[in-house]
């Protein structure tokens, strides 16, 4: 590596520091959930000067910052929520210098997703801040390359229990399927920094997971949905192979009496209705289903363009050992063994990421994040679901993540 690193140390408490010290906010606004993404420098180290290649201003030193990329989600219908946690800490003045504004009150934050347009007055409104808008596509691609490349334990395999690191070298982590399961699924092809196609689509995704749950479970909260699954038994709402071939399996076709030949198709059972079923067996099935499915399409778009590799992202994992474990047997079936499913670690924070990252493009005297630099998490969280602060009212996935940031 021909730059200077430094090492960075300590896990700030963003609550405590002064706006001066928080920079490039970034938020990616979707149909379910907001993402923040935040760097904050640390407290006693500020910037430091070091020895380095040459800077854009022509001298041969490089700046370079110690902090750490924080980590934020609120539910897209708790705007204010977040609004408010924005406020409070300052983090709206983390933005940067609108390159047009003749006054020096106009902060621009990058900003991608939907409600990047939806919410654009409402910002303006109650922080006096403009939203930067970033094409979401365009984001998750390079959220997505910037952790492949910069974390080290970012992509993983999950299969019957085990969580498999995978190295990911630099020349070889073209081409590859990124699945983006959010509200609804994205499947693109990507090729390069920047370089992508949106190949294909479901609208059967997170959503719909957790849209269907709660009508059909009353479930008040997204994480009461997914605990629930935790409890329930598929075979209860699920048509088997068995159930249709009398307890056989149909090995002609390789099916075993166990596959499930039917999702909810022993709810057409006249016997029953909504009431008789467990809501935790709904759940299950509701949760295999959705995964299933979507691990299929995305076999099936891996297939169309010869692609290996396919990498799983949106806030519908959540690091749910069944979501992972349903995903990665239906790739590994359909494929016959011949394509592998991987998820990421910071699975929901790709299009935020992305946006955060694009304060590069225009950055001239601002901070800078390079590609290359190594990205270690601050917690290794165990598969299962992840924290939940009631404090804030936000969900994190990560506290935050350790960085090396240069300015030049
Ligand atoms: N606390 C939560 N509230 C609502 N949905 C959640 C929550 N945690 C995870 N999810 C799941 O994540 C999906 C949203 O994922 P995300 O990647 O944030 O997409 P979007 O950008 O559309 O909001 C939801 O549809 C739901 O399945
Ligand atoms: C419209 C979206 C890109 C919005 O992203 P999201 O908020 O769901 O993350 C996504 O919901 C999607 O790709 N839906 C599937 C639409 C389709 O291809 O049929």
């Amino acid at each position: 590596m021909d730059r200077e690193e430094v090492e960075i140390e300590g896990n700030s408490e963003p609550n405590q520091q002064s706006s001066g010290q928080i920079s490039h906010l970034a938020l990616d606004i979707g149909g379910s959930l907001i993402k923040l993404v935040y760097f904050s420098r640390n407290n006693n180290n500020s910037v430091a000067s070091k020895a380095g290649n040459a800077s854009s201003n022509g001298n041969s030193r490089t700046l370079v910052v110690d902090g750490q990329i924080h980590f934020k989600r609120f539910e897209t219908s708790k705007i204010n929520d977040c609004i408010e946690f924005i406020h409070s800490r300052k983090l709206h003045l983390g933005g940067v210098q609108h390159h047009e504004a003749p006054t020096s009150d106009k902060i621009m934050i990058k900003a991608t997703g939907g409600g990047a347009c939806m919410f654009a007055d409402l910002f303006k409104e109650k922080l006096g801040v403009f939203l930067d808008k970033e094409d979401e596509m365009d984001c998750l691609v390079a959220g997505a390359n910037f952790l492949l490349k910069a974390v080290h334990h970012e992509a993983f395999t999950y299969m019957d229990g085990r969580k498999e690191f995978v190295q990911i070298h630099h020349d070889d982590l073209y081409p590859y399927l990124l699945v983006n399961i959010g509200s609804g699924v994205s499947m693109l092809k990507v090729d390069g920094d920047g370089k992508f196609e949106r190949v294909s689509g479901t609208s059967v995704g997170g959503g719909t997971f957790w849209g269907l749950g709660r009508l059909l479970t009353r479930c008040k909260s997204f994480d009461e949905l997914l605990e629930l699954s935790h409890q329930g038994n598929n075979r209860v709402v699920d048509m088997l192979v068995g159930d249709i071939y009398g307890g056989t399996d149909y090995s002609k076709i390789g099916l075993s009496a166990t596959a499930i030949a039917s999702s909810f198709g022993k709810a057409i059972s006249n016997d029953k209705e909504l009431e008789d079923y467990k809501p935790e067996d709904i759940a299950r099935s509701l949760l295999r289903m959705i995964s299933n499915n979507i691990g299929q399409i995305s076999y099936l778009n891996a297939l169309r363009f010869g692609l290996r590799r396919i990498f799983f992202g949106g806030f519908f994992i959540r690091g749910q050992a069944y979501t992972m474990d349903t995903i990665s047997v239906a790739v590994k079936y359909w494929s016959k063994g011949e394509a592998k499913a991987m998820f990421l670690e910071h699975e929901g924070f790709l299009g935020a990421l992305g946006a955060f990252l694009s304060y590069e493009k225009r950055s001239l005297d601002d901070l800078k994040v390079h590609q290359s630099v190594q990205l270690t998490p601050t917690c290794t969280s165990p598969v299962g679901d992840k924290k939940h602060n009631p404090q804030t009212g936000c969900l994190n996935e990560y506290e935050s993540i350790q960085c090396s940031i240069y300015a030049a």
